[in-house]
């Protein structure tokens, strides 16, 4: 029986996913505006893709703290890498460090993709129990075939949360990835977030709590990935009033 889904003092619910907005900003005095925006809007968590930054150097622990601060929320602080869809290519050292310095700074989940785990060991010693590790799985072309064996698979690394985004080419794909997220949900207690993207997928990210996907992107400013909608429109969609 999967455990419900918490990130700091967001908790999911059977009949509520948690909506999550990114926040994709180049500077961080950008980033600081993002969050003043981001702040007053009913997302239950905010996503920083630090690799959308012009410059790393810009990403201290005081600069984490203050934007952390700024949105009064809890924070999942992601370097995506160019391999899965991101802006900032992986190198071992800058990415243990910006980690350490999030870590420090209090955020409460860090994303690492499931095919770092293994070269971020000393990273994930460093993370304390309360920080919450989401293992990611990015494929932008394609539903893979035997995503029951990739969820499976996924869930016995030692992460808290599992993501898997996937692009689908028809209907069938989504029902697949929602078929999937089923069949882990049942087998596994670990929390899963999964979504079909693109504009085929958006009902994935509308429904897909119903098949056992605790979490959810919207967009505010600027999507971070295809398919997203606006955060009023999801919430709409589920008839909550948000104007
Ligand atoms: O992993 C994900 C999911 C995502 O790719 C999406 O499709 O909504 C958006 C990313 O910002 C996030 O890190």
């Amino acid at each position: 029986m999967m455990k419900r889904l918490k990130i700091g003092s967001a908790v999911a619910t059977e009949r509520r996913p948690l909506v999550a907005v990114p926040m994709v900003d180049k500077t961080i005095a950008e980033i600081k505006s993002t969050a003043q925006t981001l702040r007053q809007t009913p997302a239950d968590v905010v996503e920083w893709r630090i690799d959308f930054l012009l410059d790393l150097s810009e990403l201290t622990v005081t600069n984490i703290r203050q934007v952390h601060e700024i949105l009064n929320k809890p924070m999942i602080f992601t370097w995506r890498t160019v391999d899965e869809g991101g802006k900032l290519t992986y190198h071992h050292d800058r990415y243990q460090s910006v980690y350490h310095d999030a870590i420090q700074a209090g955020v409460e989940a860090v994303d690492i993709e499931v095919t770092l785990l293994a070269d971020q060991q000393e990273l994930l010693k460093l993370i304390p129990k309360d920080v919450k590790v989401i293992g990611s799985k990015h494929n932008f072309s394609t539903t893979p075939a035997r995503l029951d064996a990739c969820l499976a698979q996924m869930t016995k690394l030692p992460i808290d949360i599992a993501k898997l985004a996937v692009m689908p080419k028809d209907a069938t794909d989504v029902e697949r990835l929602l078929q999937a997220t089923a069949t882990a949900a049942n087998e596994s207690d670990v929390p899963l977030i999964t979504m079909s993207m693109g504009e085929l997928g958006m009902v994935s990210r509308e429904l897909g709590y119903r098949f056992g996907s605790q979490l959810t992107f919207a967009v505010v400013n600027e999507a971070s990935a295809p398919g997203q909608m606006p955060l009023a429109t999801l919430l709409h969609k589920w008839g909550e009033s948000y104007v």
